[in-house]
């Protein structure tokens, strides 16, 4: 087996969700389908409540900062003109919610959206996260060693605990010492890592960022992060360069930490 020597300056595993502790094919064919078959029922049923409105105004702003884009789907404001208006309203809310599902856009706003929709699924135990196997074993190992374990991921800190909470491992919420999501900055911004870095209370080389894409592993190197890039079925292929140039692990059984037996 390869192994990847973690260097004794870290102290912190920080984590990305889908493609490295989660099959994309969770994401892909369990996730995002109970978005788009459900969202418009969704929105009807919560549409006067407060957490709703709050999703709609956040969508609403973030359709008017793509207005610029091919095919963007804008989202009208709110009027008081009845029945009609409203129904209008909430089909322009869920063609544009399907438009950024189609790019696979990360937004904070269609995150947030994402993780209030999949509370009742979770919760209801309709839906159980998936871990590859390696993941909660591997993890455990890590506390053992006194390392603490964060999550970034585009899903909304609320999602995150959704599929700690509730995953076919059971409740592995423990397990995480913290979360970050895009509200701290986009993955592909070297200054969301210094900002994490600053959050937890370390320096951002205490901090080993394991992710399967390389835009992001590329802006948390920048900021001095120590990363490795996971390789695992389903997820986008990398180039030759990228195989050449990045440390890559295909599980995070391949971690060495010096200080673990
Ligand atoms: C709580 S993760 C839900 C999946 C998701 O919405 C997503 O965008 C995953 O992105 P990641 O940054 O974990 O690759
Ligand atoms: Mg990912």
């Amino acid at each position: 087996m390869v192994v990847l020597s973690v260097p004794a300056e870290v102290t912190v595993i920080l984590l990305d969700i889908e493609g490295t502790t989660t099959p994309t094919a969770f994401v892909k064919d369990v996730l995002f389908p109970y978005i788009k078959e459900n969202v418009k029922e969704y929105l009807q049923t919560h549409w006067e409540e407060d957490e709703c409105q709050q999703d709609v105004s956040l969508l609403r702003k973030q359709a008017e900062e793509d207005s610029h884009l091919d095919g963007a789907v804008p989202i009208p404001a709110a009027s008081e003109n009845g029945a009609d208006d409203l129904q209008q309203m909430i089909q322009a809310v869920v063609d544009n919610v399907c438009w950024q599902m189609s790019l696979d856009r990360k937004t904070t706003a269609l995150k947030q959206l994402q993780g209030h929709m999949w509370r009742a699924a979770f919760t209801a135990g309709r839906v159980k996260a998936e871990f590859f196997e390696d993941v909660v074993p591997a993890v455990r190992k890590w506390k053992e060693a006194g390392i603490k374990v964060y999550i970034y991921s585009s899903g909304s800190v609320e999602a995150q605990k959704l599929l700690f909470g509730h995953s076919t491992e059971g409740d592995i919420l423990e397990l995480v010492d913290g979360h970050f999501d895009t509200k701290i900055g986009h993955k592909v911004e070297s200054e969301s890592y210094r900002k994490i870095a600053s959050s937890i209370g370390c320096s951002t080389n205490n901090i080993l960022f394991l992710t399967d894409v390389t835009l992001e592993a590329s802006a948390a190197e920048e900021a001095d992060v120590h990363v490795a890039v996971v390789v695992r079925p389903g997820n986008a292929g990398l180039t030759d360069d990228e195989k050449t140039y990045f440390s890559l692990i295909t599980s995070f059984s391949e971690l060495y930490l010096p200080s673990s037996t």
